[in-house]
Parts: C-alpha cells; sequence; structure tokens
C-alpha cells in the first residue's frame, strides 16, 4: 500500500481543543490510485493530507500510524523527513499564487526543486523545466520561463504549481482543494491533465497516488476511484466512488449529496441544517447526531465505529460508514 493511515489521532495540547483534530482515522492510497477525501470545512481533511508530511499543529499529541511506502513516517530522522518531503510526496494547494514568489520568473520556481532536490545542472534544469511545462499543456513553454506569476491566468498558474509537483516523480500527490479556484471549463481542463498523468505513470509501470481532497463530493464521486467522507475530524464514509454516489450509507454522506445541485435534477439543493462542531466543543456519541435527520437516543452514548457495507452494487464489504443504525443492521444480518 502507497498510503496507511491507520488509526490516526491528533490532538492539541490540553487547553487548546475539547475534542482531537483527528480521531482514528484510517485511510488508504494505493498506487495508480485516485483517492477523494471531502467534508465541509474543518472536518480535518488539510490536517490529514498535512500529517502525511508530519507537517503536525504546534504541540500536537499523535497516536497511530502514518506509512508510505511501508515507511512510518512519524518515526523518520530528519535526514529522511527531508528526502520524504521533496521526492516521495508533493503538494499542490488551491491558491497557485500563495505558492508562488510573486517578483521571481516562472523559470526560476521551476528550476529551483530541480538543481536543489535533483542536483541537476542549471543548463539540465532549464530544459527540463520547459519540457515540463509543455507537458502540461501551456503553449510557448520558452516564454512563460521568462514570464512572472501576474502575467498568467490563475488556470495556468496552476499548471505550472503542477508541473513543480511531478517535477521530482514523487510517487503521492496530495491535492488539497486544488482546483476549487477554478471557473467550471478551468477545472474540467486541470482535472483532465492530473488523470493524463496518472494515466501515463500507470503505463511506464510506476502508479502514481493521488489524494484528492475537496468539499464538493459531486466532483469527488465523478472524480476519484474511492471516496472518504469526514466529519468532525472522522472518516464517517468511506466507499468506491460509484457506490458512494449511488447509494450513500452514512446521513452525513446523504446530506452532502442532497445539498449539491445536479444536472439534470429539478428538485432545490437542500442544505444539512446546523453547523459542524468546532474544536472548542466537547463531542460524545456520534458526531452527526445534532444534524441527522435520523438520530435517536442510542446515539447520544454510541461510540462511532466503521460498520462495513456493501457497493450498492451488491458486492459486500468493500467499505464501511460508521452510523449506529447501519451497525444495527449488520449485527442482525449476521
Ligand atoms: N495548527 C493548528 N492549530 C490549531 N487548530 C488547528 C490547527 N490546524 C488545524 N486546526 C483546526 O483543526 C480543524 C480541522 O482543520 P482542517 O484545516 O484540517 O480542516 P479542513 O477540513 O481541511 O477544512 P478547510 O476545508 O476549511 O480547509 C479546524 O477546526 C482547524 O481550525
Amino acid at each position: 500500500m502507497l498510503l496507511d493511515i491507520e488509526d490516526l489521532t491528533i490532538e492539541l495540547p490540553p487547553g487548546a481543543a475539547a475534542r482531537p483534530v483527528l480521531a482514528e482515522v484510517s485511510l488508504r492510497v494505493g498506487r495508480g490510485e485516485v483517492v477523494g477525501l471531502v467534508g465541509e470545512s474543518g472536518s480535518g481533511k488539510s490536517t490529514t493530507a498535512r500529517a502525511v508530511l508530519r507537517m503536525l499543529p504546534e504541540g500536537a499529541r499523535t497516536s497511530g500510524s502514518v506509512a508510505v511506502d511501508g515507511e512510518d513516517v512519524l518515526a523518520m530522522d530528519p535526514a529522511r523527513l527531508r528526502r520524504h518531503r521533496s521526492r516521495t510526496v508533493s503538494m499542490i494547494f488551491q491558491d497557485p499564487r500563495s505558492a508562488m514568489n510573486p517578483v521571481r520568473r516562472i523559470g526560476d520556481f521551476l528550476t529551483d526543486p530541480l538543481t536543489r532536490v535533483l542536483g541537476l545542472s542549471r543548463r539540465d534544469a532549464l530544459a527540463k523545466a520547459v519540457e515540463l511545462l509543455a507537458s502540461v499543456g501551456l503553449s510557448d513553454p520558452e516564454r512563460r520561463m521568462r514570464q512572472r506569476p501576474h502575467e498568467l491566468s490563475g488556470g495556468m498558474l496552476q499548471r505550472v504549481v503542477i508541473a513543480a509537483a511531478l517535477s521530482t516523480d514523487p510517487d503521492l500527490l496530495l491535492a488539497d482543494e486544488a482546483t476549487s479556484a477554478l471557473d467550471a471549463t478551468t477545472q474540467a481542463e486541470v482535472l483532465a491533465l492530473l488523470r493524463s498523468v496518472q494515466e501515463e505513470r500507470r503505463r511506464a509501470g510506476s502508479g502514481l497516488g493521488t489524494l484528492f481532497i475537496t468539499h464538493d463530493l459531486p466532483l469527488a464521486a465523478a472524480y476519484c476511484d474511492r471516496v472518504y467522507v469526514m466529519y468532525a475530524g472522522r472518516v464517517v464514509e468511506q466507499r468506491p466512488a460509484h457506490g458512494l454516489f449511488a447509494d450513500p450509507r452514512h446521513p452525513y454522506t446523504r446530506g452532502l449529496l442532497d445539498c449539491s445541485p445536479s444536472l439534470g435534477d429539478d428538485s432545490e439543493p437542500r442544505p444539512i441544517p446546523g453547523r459542524p462542531p468546532s474544536l472548542s466543543d466537547p463531542l460524545t456519541g456520534c458526531p452527526f447526531l445534532p444534524r441527522c435527520a435520523r438520530a435517536e437516543a442510542e446515539c447520544e452514548t454510541w461510540a462511532p465505529v466503521a460498520v462495513p457495507v456493501g457497493g450498492g452494487d451488491g458486492s459486500a464489504g468493500d467499505g464501511s460508514a460508521a452510523c449506529r443504525r447501519l451497525e444495527l443492521v449488520s449485527r442482525s444480518s449476521a
């Protein structure tokens, strides 16, 4: 398994929060797989991605494990961690401008990791940077190399950032809301680009794993192979994308789909009532309870546990959802 997060719990120092930022998160990404991580703001998506780079909140206490290619990231020594961050994993953020120094040229942004991390000569790095810009679909790459960020559109800049992220040939790509700031057409183009990179690496026999973070569940269901849904620092459902979209099992997943406008459906999107809990809200029982239309008194004391669920196409056990009602059903049919 390329990325294997097991039972990861991250707690802030005493007094800073009433509940963990992440609670017992387990998540896997295989080579060649695109895995979605979805949830409302504050659910813990970025913290999960940052934990893969061991970029943890100040003073955080951690339990559980984060392994990449079988190696425990939380136990890496500083030299190994540097290599892990610069070679094995690359991260793309929502705002490409924040990743770039506005006064430096695009060429410098790209050649920097090539000389520093890969040890290429300046000349080879320049040639490789031009190649990379062409490979992400930017016209006139030599001219782009001399331009500064403000001279390029958001979509073009995100392509530059993707080129830089791929320049060190990482095994794992963490895309944190990487297309959220783009208009619909540009978003579709950037997703197609990421897919084609994925295919190319698959054909070359060195599958790239992608963790695709978004608040947009229909987008994740359309783009990803498998999707994890997070709520209040926990994974509440994880399924193959088609099953999740066709037959969501957790009430929160259903709620997210019901509040998304969908093509060919005239029904009004219905927002989930209430708001997600903040870190200062202590949680007992099911964290979704205050917003759940199907909650019962017993949910108040229920300790969340992942219950195996089928794929919506008759296949069994290829996903899970953490809901007490599903646990009752699975117990009664066992
Ligand atoms: N370094 C930190 N110190 C204190 N609190 C933090 C820190 N990092 C994250 N948090 C808190 O942890 C919770 C989860 O944040 P996180 O950024 O992982 O959520 P998210 O799902 O990615 O949200 P968004 O979509 O808004 O980025 C939030 O309540 C956030 O305020």
